[in-house]
């Protein structure tokens, strides 16, 4: 739709919100630091990029958005990313999607298949990190990567660290995600609070409440910026 702005004709900006998360404690919390902004959609999309992608376009496909967000929570590389800090992605990557080869990993790009990379839009990751930092939040802006296993010993953690250099955070939907709001030339953010250490299996020392609390803090920040 086109308006017209002091004389200039321009294009109205739609400004309404669609955030994505896997699980509905994710959705909750996020809803909480909304504070019941209506421009804001928030929507389960499940585990995995697969029903992370369906999900999405079929939300996409029922109402019109300007932004798609990936909101959740998340494991953190040692040194990039401690527990109950928050991290903005500065890419989204799809780091396990390719063939495994004698010599290494080679990623779909590398195969002629595609792109394992989502761009995000580098200004919006920048001023929302900014926005969460000046509220007081610890807070990284770095690629996070998509997997479709979670990271469960120190060998996985460092070869993924090394295909992904400076990699803060692993998850499981962005890049399902960011390929649905790609199709529909949306922009996507990828927004995670950080539960656990990406390393050895130790589910019990997940701080899931942390991580929820954190992550709370971030989308209130998400009424002022986005
Ligand atoms: O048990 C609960 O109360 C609970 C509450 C909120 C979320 C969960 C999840 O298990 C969410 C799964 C979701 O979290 C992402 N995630 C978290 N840590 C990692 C990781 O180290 N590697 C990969 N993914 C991680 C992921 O996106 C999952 O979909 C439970």
């Amino acid at each position: 739709m086109k308006t017209e702005v002091n004389g200039s004709e321009q294009a109205s900006k739609n400004n309404r919100v669609l955030i994505m998360t896997s699980v509905e404690a994710e959705r909750e919390a996020v809803l909480r630091g909304l504070n019941h902004d209506d421009r804001f959609d928030v929507c389960v999309a499940g585990v995995g990029s697969v029903a992370a992608a369906i999900s999405t376009t079929k939300q996409l496909a029922k109402a019109s958005y300007g932004l798609v967000v990936n909101a959740g929570i998340a494991g953190g590389f040692e040194g990039q990313a401690e527990i109950g800090s928050i991290v903005v992605a500065s890419a989204i990557l799809a780091a396990d999607l390719g063939a495994e080869t004698p010599d290494g990993f080679l990623s779909v790009d590398e195969l002629g298949f595609g792109s394992s990379r989502i761009s995000v839009e580098a200004g919006l990751a920048a001023q929302v990190t900014e926005a969460i930092r000046a509220a007081g939040h610890t807070v990284s802006l770095g690629p996070v990567i998509t997997c479709t296993t979670v990271t469960g010993t120190a060998a996985t953690a460092e070869a993924l660290s090394h295909r992904v250099p400076g990699a803060v955070a692993e998850a499981m939907e962005g890049y399902g995600i960011g390929t649905a709001a790609a199709s529909y030339g949306l922009p996507v953010l990828e927004i995670r609070a950080i539960s656990n250490a990406v390393g050895p299996r130790n589910r019990a020392a997940w701080r899931i409440k942390e991580a929820l609390n954190a992550l709370e803090a971030a989308s209130a920040v998400f009424v002022e910026v986005l």
